[in-house]
């Protein structure tokens, strides 16, 4: 609960927006390719134009957005502005905007990174910001801090989308946990007492098949690799198990390769929303009838 110098907590805006406009999440990643196959120009015009649009078709109505820092930043200073623009324009039609950035550093780099997304004076204060933990849950911690001051959230990569990614999140800690279960307790830590939801959420790829750790952080769980990738909505209860009532879904190039016509668009994220409905409510609903 917030009182008037505390803010409302992310897990518990984010659980809101995920029962009243379904959990999906859209990433925006300007890929040239998109936008060449838009027919805008790769400079900073076409990228403008290509992220008013999708702004524009998905903001009241997705749960979160999510902009892909890096396509923003190969155009400098200029793709910066354009992506501060997207999130204050987000942010006021209604969508949660997670900053996908992946930040991760020493703790005295980390805080600067926390003034950058998770200050409220901030340009490019967002909603939710991705990092990355494997330089040690700790050197998190000015994020943390950050986030709890000002209402935001953070998603924690545990085990992502990619195949690479395994030789280094599943191999052994010194006790014997796998490094994403290490972290994944860290955050279960951070979220421990939270309602309705913490706000410190992890990142698990939908690609997984099986997740095969402890998903239960009592924080959301943010899962890309739906679409272009080569995971469905369908694939959800399987990776996600008891936790998929917690699951972000997350898709990019399988909403963008719609546009640029805004009712496409939105067609497009209202069938991933269905799938997702399906699948999740087919899981919440074999459980209960095990019990
Ligand atoms: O944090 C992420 O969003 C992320 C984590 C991960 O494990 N895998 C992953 O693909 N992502 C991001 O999710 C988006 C996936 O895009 P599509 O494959 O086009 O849906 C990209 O912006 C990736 O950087």
């Amino acid at each position: 609960m917030s009182t008037a110098t505390e803010p409302e907590a992310f897990g518990a805006r984010l659980r809101r927006a995920m029962d009243t406009r379904g959990p999906l999440c859209v990433g925006i990643d300007p890929h040239s390719s998109l936008l060449s196959a838009w027919g805008l120009s790769d400079d900073v015009a076409g990228l403008t134009a290509f992220t008013r649009t999708v702004v524009e078709a998905l903001a009241d109505r997705v749960a979160v957005l999510k902009p892909q820092s890096a396509f923003f930043e190969r155009f400098g200073s200029r793709g910066v502005a354009v992506l501060e623009k997207a999130v204050a324009e987000a942010r006021a039609a209604g969508a949660l905007v997670l900053m996908d950035a992946k930040r991760g550093d020493i703790g005295s780099t980390m805080a600067a990174y926390a003034q950058t997304y998770l200050d409220k004076d901030s340009p490019l204060f967002s909603d939710a910001l991705t990092v990355s933990p494997y330089l040690g849950f700790g050197s998190l911690r000015p994020a943390l801090d950050a986030a709890r001051v000002s209402g935001s959230g953070l998603f924690v990569l545990a085990l992502t989308s990619n195949p690479e990614g395994a030789e280094v999140q599943r191999s052994t800690a010194a006790d014997g946990r796998s490094l994403a279960q290490l972290m994944l307790d860290h955050m279960a830590a951070e979220n421990s007492g939270a309602t309705p939801l913490g706000s410190i959420g992890a990142v698990v790829g939908a690609t997984l098949g099986e997740a095969g750790v402890d998903l239960g952080i009592n924080g959301p769980l943010l899962a890309p690799g739906i679409g272009a990738q080569g995971a469905t909505p369908a694939d959800l209860p399987g990776v996600f198990g008891a936790a998929v009532g917690n699951v972000v879904p997350s898709v990019s190039r399988g909403v963008l390769r719609h546009g640029p016509d805004v009712y496409a668009l939105r067609a497009a994220a209202e069938r991933f929303s269905d799938e997702v409905r399906t699948a999740v409510e087919g899981a919440v609903g074999s459980t209960d009838g095990a019990r």
